[in-house]
């Protein structure tokens, strides 16, 4: 057990509704100021497989509980998530560094109205019939079984939420993966799960290495679905190891989006949403990391967008002043680094930025603009998930149309234009999961969320999320004798 920021939090697995220790442990360190905040078990294949049955005990029941008494207690766990809204909010910007004004005002909310929306979603679920020759068909949607669930450390327990809360709704059990350099608020999860009363084996948590425990659930044979949020190479390994049992999995990977800023755009409202992708120092998939600017505007543009950026205040992420706050982990602040240093090499011009924050020292990163980069660069087509924009001109909507449409990815592209018309052209020949049109980040979570490309694989959201969590089946009755 640890005490972080005040917040008594479990540093072992959860499994079966008990913690569970591993012989190992490794230390998990807050990127604000590098100090141990932690001691986390370090689980493997055995911790794997032990979830696993766990889960996979509980499922009978739990798949048979009626849907009003899942949904309550999904209602249950949401209101755990608001009560200790801020306790878990000062631990995620702790272990990860976002900002605590963001956690506070929409990410920890979100997490909340994660379980309560699929809660709804899941009563509202209706069930398809239709007619074939007299025989009735009835389309059912059957929970699939324990689902594997695997997340990145960018935004902990939102991305987890977004996939647990429909799983369990969709009456699966569940085995959680966290990122081993953000294991915290899942392990506070799992508390507010026990508290509102969840069934022990539903929910569960393992903790530790993706090329260890990671790799052990994914590869184990009672998973039946895996659902992961992370990187594309990681992607591949999971990919390979469900293709042993055909387990379905859905994939939502990283992102080299666009931003596009026409001539008849409002350019403040373009500027505003072109530093907004520096929110989460950079760390976000959906960044519109790419500005493409139309020719006749750039200058003034890129005029307004140095003094907005230069504007912004990085510093700890603890106070509500603050802007950007620092980078996750010293190995992926080398790599944002690794990636300025090339793009300067290669001729690139840092009109704002251009390389650490030495005035701050450790993980902090100056917020960088770079113009005068070569469309096959490595820094306009590789996801620097860092704070690095790059800005691009052109001077037809049809060459904007294929510099957007540009990358080995297609998770999200923003438009910014004063005509309606204008977005609808455009809008329909981009390939991107999500299109945002004069805003950004406005989610629904009707909505389908994916990519396209190698930003995913399938779509979540809505009821695209019960459609992967569920076994569809069709039950096809003759008619009945009279
Ligand atoms: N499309 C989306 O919604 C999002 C995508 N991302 C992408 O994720 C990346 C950053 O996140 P990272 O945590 O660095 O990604 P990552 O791919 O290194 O790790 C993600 C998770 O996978 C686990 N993992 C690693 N190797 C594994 C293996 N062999 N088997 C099973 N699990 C394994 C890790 O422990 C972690 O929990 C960026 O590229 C970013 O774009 C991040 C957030 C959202
Ligand atoms: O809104 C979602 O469901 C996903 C959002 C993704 C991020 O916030 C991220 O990658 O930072």
């Amino acid at each position: 057990m640890a005490t972080v920021a005040g917040v008594a939090v479990e540093g072992g697995h959860w499994i079966g509704g008990e913690r569970v220790s591993s012989p190992a442990t490794f230390e998990d360190v807050s990127p604000i100021d590098g100090q141990v905040i932690a001691e986390i078990a370090r689980g493997g294949a055995e911790e794997a497989d032990a979830a696993v049955r766990a889960a996979e005990a509980a499922f009978p029941a739990w798949s048979r509980t009626s849907r009003e008494e899942r949904a309550r207690l999904l209602h249950a766990v949401a209101d755990g998530v608001e009560k200790r809204l801020e306790q878990l909010a000062i631990v995620e910007t702790t272990d990860n560094g976002a900002l605590l004004r963001s956690h506070l005002r929409g990410v920890m909310p979100r997490v909340a109205h994660n379980f309560r929306f699929f809660a709804d979603r899941l009563l509202e679920l209706g069930h398809e019939d239709f007619d074939t020759r007299g025989h009735r068909n009835h389309v059912s949607w059957d929970p699939a079984g324990v689902c594997a669930l695997i997340t990145p450390w960018n935004a902990p327990l939102m991305l987890a939420t977004w996939k647990i809360a429909p799983a369990l709704a969709a009456g699966n059990t569940v085995v959680l993966k966290p990122a081993e350099w953000t294991p915290l608020t899942a392990s506070l999860l799992a508390d507010i799960t026990a508290e509102a009363g969840l069934p022990a084996g539903v929910f569960n948590v393992v903790q530790g290495y993706g090329e260890e425990v990671g790799a052990a659930l994914v590869a184990h044979p009672g998973v039946r679905r895996i659902s992961f949020t992370g990187s594309v190479p990681t992607a591949r390994h999971i990919s390979a190891a469900a293709a042993a049992h055909l387990t379905p999995l859905s994939l939502e990977l990283g992102g080299k989006s666009p931003l596009v800023v026409f001539a008849d755009a409002d350019l403040d409202l373009a500027v505003d949403l072109a530093v907004e992708q520096y929110d989460n120092a950079g760390q976000v998939c959906l960044a519109g990391t790419r500005l493409l600017v139309e020719e006749s505007i750039a200058e003034e543009f890129t005029a307004r967008f140095a003094a907005r950026a230069g504007a912004l205040t990085q510093g700890d992420p603890r106070d509500l002043a603050t802007d950007i706050g620092p980078n996750i982990h010293p190995e992926h602040f080398a790599r944002i680094d690794g990636f300025v240093r090339r793009a300067l090499d290669a001729g690139a011009t840092a009109v704002v930025g251009g390389g650490p924050n030495t005035d701050l020292g450790g993980l902090y990163y100056r917020p960088t603009l770079f113009t005068g980069v070569a469309a096959d660069s490595e820094i306009v087509n590789e996801e620097v998930f860092g704070p690095v924009l790059t800005l691009q001109t052109f001077r037809t909507e049809e060459q904007a149309v294929e510099m957007a449409n540009s990358t080995r990815f297609g998770l999200s592209a923003t438009l910014v234009t004063g005509s309606e018309e204008r977005a609808a052209r455009v809008t329909e020949r981009l390939v991107a999961g999500t299109v945002w049109v004069n805003c950004f980040f406005v989610r629904d979570l009707k909505a389908p969320f994916g990519g396209s490309r190698q930003s995913g694989v399938g779509r979540e959201g809505g009821d695209w999320s019960f459609d992967f969590y569920c076994d569809l089946k069709n039950t096809v009755t003759a008619p009945w004798a009279k």
